[in-house]
């Protein structure tokens, strides 16, 4: 079977290194670009990265760089890690370096990031698509994976989705192993649809969790919301059988419901009544959510897609809503089918 031997991840915060770890578990030879040259530096001679992924102690085979040219310079496939909001400039970067495989083409992209672009309603494969050289081949990765649990080698499944069966196998290959199990799908615009909108609703469930509106209402958000990812995905091309997998239900299903999220637990602190600014001014982590939640908002409304409960979230983190109005806002909507 084949498989890729020599990686770059871009993107050293918890999600790049826990990556970095996994290609490590499964024997393939990784280099890791960090933004900061401290988190490069504390990477590649303390083997740990204090500022993103405290506690857990990396692979001393995992060399990491601020340097994007050394850190692509003879990978054979790339993982792009950074926060969605930066994805377009360090790919823009990052293509000026790009390393060629076979016949001269570009190695594979696989993005790894879960979001939106805010200025332009894209995916991350769309803006990867936009700035990375001509014909570079993409595939993504998502499901649910806790940077820490899957850096410790607890066991995980994901979602792997690629277009070319044939390097989506090889992907499988190169990253799997018996804790880290990915699942190969052809549908790429679902599984980023499924990542990105589920942090919005993870705020959601958040927000009932803050609040005290009980179990019964997250589990009425997380399938609520669960039919509001299908309908943004069948929009945009994908197909509803990817959102009921990892990269959907999964994923929903862990982000919504545990303190380790880090857009459960923002949700958790507004419906405590804390302002989004205030528990993001003292978080250096990324809460995709916050800004996926207004680019969706724009998003739903050019496609005409209905998705009250992520409009919900937008209007209370962006635009000062009153939690309690915009909660019965929501429960005050006309009665409906189920499958609609
Ligand atoms: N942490 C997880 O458990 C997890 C799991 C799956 C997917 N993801 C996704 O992975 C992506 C990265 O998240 P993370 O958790 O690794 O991040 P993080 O919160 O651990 O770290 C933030 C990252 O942003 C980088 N950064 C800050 N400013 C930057 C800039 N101007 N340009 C480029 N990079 C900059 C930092 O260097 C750091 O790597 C997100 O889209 C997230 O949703 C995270
Ligand atoms: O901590 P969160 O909310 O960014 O979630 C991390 C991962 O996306 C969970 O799959």
């Amino acid at each position: 079977m084949q498989y890729f031997t020599r990686l770059a991840v871009i993107g050293a915060g918890a999600w790049g290194s826990a990556l970095a770890q996994t290609a490590r578990r499964a024997g393939r030879q990784v280099c890791l670009w960090a933004h900061e040259p401290e988190t490069a530096r504390a990477i590649t001679e303390d083997h740990a990265n204090p500022d993103y992924l405290p506690d857990v102690a990396l692979d001393p085979g995992i060399t990491a760089t601020a340097d994007l040219a050394q850190a692509l310079a003879g990978a054979e496939a790339v993982l792009l890690v950074t926060p969605a909001q930066h994805l377009a400039t360090v790919g823009a970067q990052a293509a000026a370096h790009w390393p060629l495989g076979r016949g001269g083409r570009p190695v594979p992209a696989v993005i790894c990031a879960k979001g939106i672009a805010l200025d332009s309603g894209r995916l991350m494969s769309q803006e990867a698509a936009r700035v990375l050289p001509a014909g570079t081949p993409l595939a993504a990765l998502s499901g649910p994976t806790f940077a820490a649990e899957v850096a410790r080698g607890l066991p995980t499944a994901v979602t792997l989705a690629c277009a070319d069966a044939e390097l989506g196998a090889a992907l499988v290959e190169t990253l799997g192993g018996p804790s880290f199990r990915p699942y190969l799908s052809d549908d790429l615009i679902g599984a980023e649809v499924g990542g990105a909108v589920k942090n919005v609703l993870a705020i959601a469930c958040g927000i009932v969790e803050g609040r005290g509106l009980g179990d019964n209402a997250r589990a009425a958000l997380i399938t609520r919301g669960l039919a509001e990812i299908t309908r943004l995905a069948v929009a945009l091309g994908g197909q509803p059988g990817t959102v009921m997998g990892l990269c959907g239900l999964g994923d929903l299903m862990l982000t919504a419901s545990s303190l380790q999220s880090r857009n459960y637990s923002l949700g958790v602190a507004v419906g405590q009544g804390h302002s989004a600014a205030q528990v993001m001014a003292g978080r250096r982590a990324v809460t995709e959510g916050v800004s996926t939640a207004q680019a969706l908002a724009g998003l739903a409304e050019t496609l005409g897609v209905e998705m009250p409960i992520c409009q919900a979230v937008n209007a209370i983190v962006h635009q000062d809503a009153d939690l309690d109005d915009t909660i019965s806002g929501l429960l005050n909507r006309p009665f409906k089918m189920e499958g609609n």
